[in-house]
């Protein structure tokens, strides 16, 4: 069943008590979820635990990590396995996001491998695609996609995309107050779609969320949401206040 979801990306952003205040006031909203609509809160790895049991007693809310090693475990300083993601309950795990890729020089092939860890012990995986500003401009963004997917994700089996969320991020939107328009989100999220459709099948393709990420804000998510193949949202900075929060997962409709 495909589900739609607003996802929190907090990145490197609040302390422990910033982010319980946040959980605390996005509860008091008294959001309205369902099987068919949850809320992920992707918080720092320190702040994991608290999340999920500030959380335990909310059904369709989940706690994701920003991000996993490729490893199973090892001699890797400083680093976070899915393993150990999974020990403290984390639901989901982002990879991909263009942040790492850029900042961390994450490439395809190696988050192939995050995702097999991911998948393995048994996480959910929002998984992060989209183009930079020079190849929009050059109108060659729907192959770009292609090749992250084809790169990272097609080894994977029909059954393990069930796990799989995507998210489609135009780089050149992120925190930049530029959002792509409702028809260049849907147009891309129809392109994800038609590629999962060829490679696992119109079912599997259908059954997928997508969401998109990039400046997405309460004044342009009712839009953004009502595109067919748009399921939700990945939000960064307007996750970190309540307010700006909730109002895009009530934009969200089901
Ligand atoms: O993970 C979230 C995205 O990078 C979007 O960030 P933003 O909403 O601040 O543009």
């Amino acid at each position: 069943m495909r589900k739609k979801m607003v996802a929190g990306n907090w990145k490197m952003n609040l302390t422990l008590q910033e982010g319980e205040q946040l959980i605390q006031a996005i509860l008091d909203a008294g959001l309205r979820l369902n099987e068919k609509k949850s809320v992920v809160v992707a918080t720092p790895f320190p702040y994991l635990v608290s999340a999920k049991s500030r959380l335990r007693n909310y059904p369709h809310f989940y706690v994701a990590a920003q991000n996993c090693h490729s490893q199973a475990s090892g001699a890797y300083t400083g680093e976070v396995s899915a393993a150990m993601l999974q020990s403290v309950k984390t639901d989901y795990v982002i990879l991909g996001h263009s942040e790492r890729r850029e900042y961390f020089r994450e490439t395809n092939q190696e988050l192939a491998l995050k995702l097999d860890q991911a998948l393995h012990h048994g996480l959910k995986v929002i998984f992060c695609c989209g183009e930079p500003l020079e190849v929009r401009k050059a109108e060659t963004q729907n192959d770009y996609v292609a090749r992250q997917l084809e790169e990272s994700l097609y080894h994977l089996s029909a059954e393990q995309l069930e796990n799989v969320v995507i998210a489609y991020e135009p780089i050149w939107a992120i925190g930049t107050g530029l959002t792509a328009s409702s028809a260049q989100a849907q147009e891309m999220h129809a392109h994800i779609r038609a590629l999962l459709s060829s490679r696992y099948g119109q079912e599997a393709a259908d059954s997928t969320s997508i969401l998109y990420g990039g400046s997405c804000k309460p004044s342009n998510a009712e839009e953004l949401f009502a595109c067919p193949d748009v399921d939700g949202g990945l939000i960064g900075g307007a996750s970190l206040k309540a307010e700006d929060f909730t109002a895009i997962v009530n934009s969200l409709k089901v």
